[in-house]
């Protein structure tokens, strides 16, 4: 299978590699798409791919063409992808927000597949929903799910809109648990452990306690209460967490993120 991709950023090159990685697409087949000179020259020395700054000609010979420039960039790609777009290529968006309506009009073009992955794609451990214009028949639908299945799970929607929720989700997710990591990291600093220490402490605590979550028979209201001894410690996080509204305002964020999915379109 030959595979165009234009912008060849975190989430670009997390896709390409995976494919490679898995034999599925080969470098010689793997066109990369990059306008940062910096950026182009790096995927050149790590010989990545064909690596071209511009969309031209060369992109009609692939079979699979994906999206991942910023959405704010897209208006500009697709003046210059609609020339040298053919009827039969699939166009696979991971960009948030944007529509498969709204990439099918400003392309022309009917076999558009949207999907919404996540950063830890880079090591094949991503969480990737997508979903597909009514044109696109299964077997595309089927060989794009491959494509992505190399990066981690896929999970496929009936629903597109629903994407926008995904986005909110799993796709800036990776960013929420970094930040409640680094949050309970830097208690530990200012409860006078080093950095290191408290890193380690925290990273190991939040390890353990995902593969408990996993194995356990226990439901995750069940798995705080095995924690939290009646009158103990626990119960004193728990009580200012409530007094906080920390429940509250992580999901307030995520409604945030999801409407912003939805503003991006405009
Ligand atoms: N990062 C994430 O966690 C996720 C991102 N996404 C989506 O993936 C897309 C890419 O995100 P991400 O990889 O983080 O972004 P990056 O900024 O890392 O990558 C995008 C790349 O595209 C380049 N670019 C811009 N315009 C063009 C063009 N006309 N032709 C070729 N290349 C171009 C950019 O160059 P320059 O920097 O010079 O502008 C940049 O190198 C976004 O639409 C985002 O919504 C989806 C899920 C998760
Ligand atoms: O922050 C963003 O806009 C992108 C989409 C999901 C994760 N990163």
């Amino acid at each position: 299978m030959k595979v165009a991709i234009i912008g060849c950023g975190n989430m670009g090159m997390a896709f390409a590699n995976s494919f490679i990685q898995y034999n599925l697409v080969q470098k010689a087949d793997l066109l990369l798409v990059e306008k940062n000179q910096e950026r182009g020259l790096q995927l050149q020395e790590q010989k990545s791919g064909i690596v071209v700054d511009t969309i031209s000609s060369k992109i009609s010979q692939a079979d699979l063409i994906i999206l991942s420039v910023k959405p704010q960039d897209y208006p500009a790609v697709s003046l210059d992808l609609k020339s040298y777009i053919n009827m039969s290529q699939v166009i696979l968006s991971i960009m948030a927000g944007i529509p498969i309506a709204q990439i099918q009009s400003s392309l022309s073009h009917d076999l558009v597949i949207r999907a919404m992955p996540n950063t830890p794609a880079l090591l094949g451990m991503g969480m990737t929903a997508f979903a597909a214009a009514e044109q696109v028949g299964l077997s595309d639908i089927r060989k794009v799910e491959n494509l992505i299945n190399s990066t981690g799970r896929a999970v496929f929607l009936e629903d597109e809109k629903l994407l926008d929720a995904v986005t909110g989700l799993s796709g800036s997710g990776p960013a929420y648990f970094f930040y409640l990591i680094k949050s309970m990291i830097d208690a530990g600093v200012a409860m006078g452990f080093d950095p290191a220490m408290s890193s380690l402490l925290v990273k190991q605590t939040m390890l353990g306690s995902y593969h408990l979550m996993q194995t356990s028979d226990k439901t995750l209201d069940e798995l705080i209460q095995a924690v939290a001894s009646k009158g103990g410690t626990t119960e004193a996080a728990l009580r200012v967490f409530q007094e906080k509204l920390v429940g509250e305002g992580l999901q307030q964020g995520i409604y945030a993120a999801r409407d912003r999915a939805v503003e991006l379109a405009k």
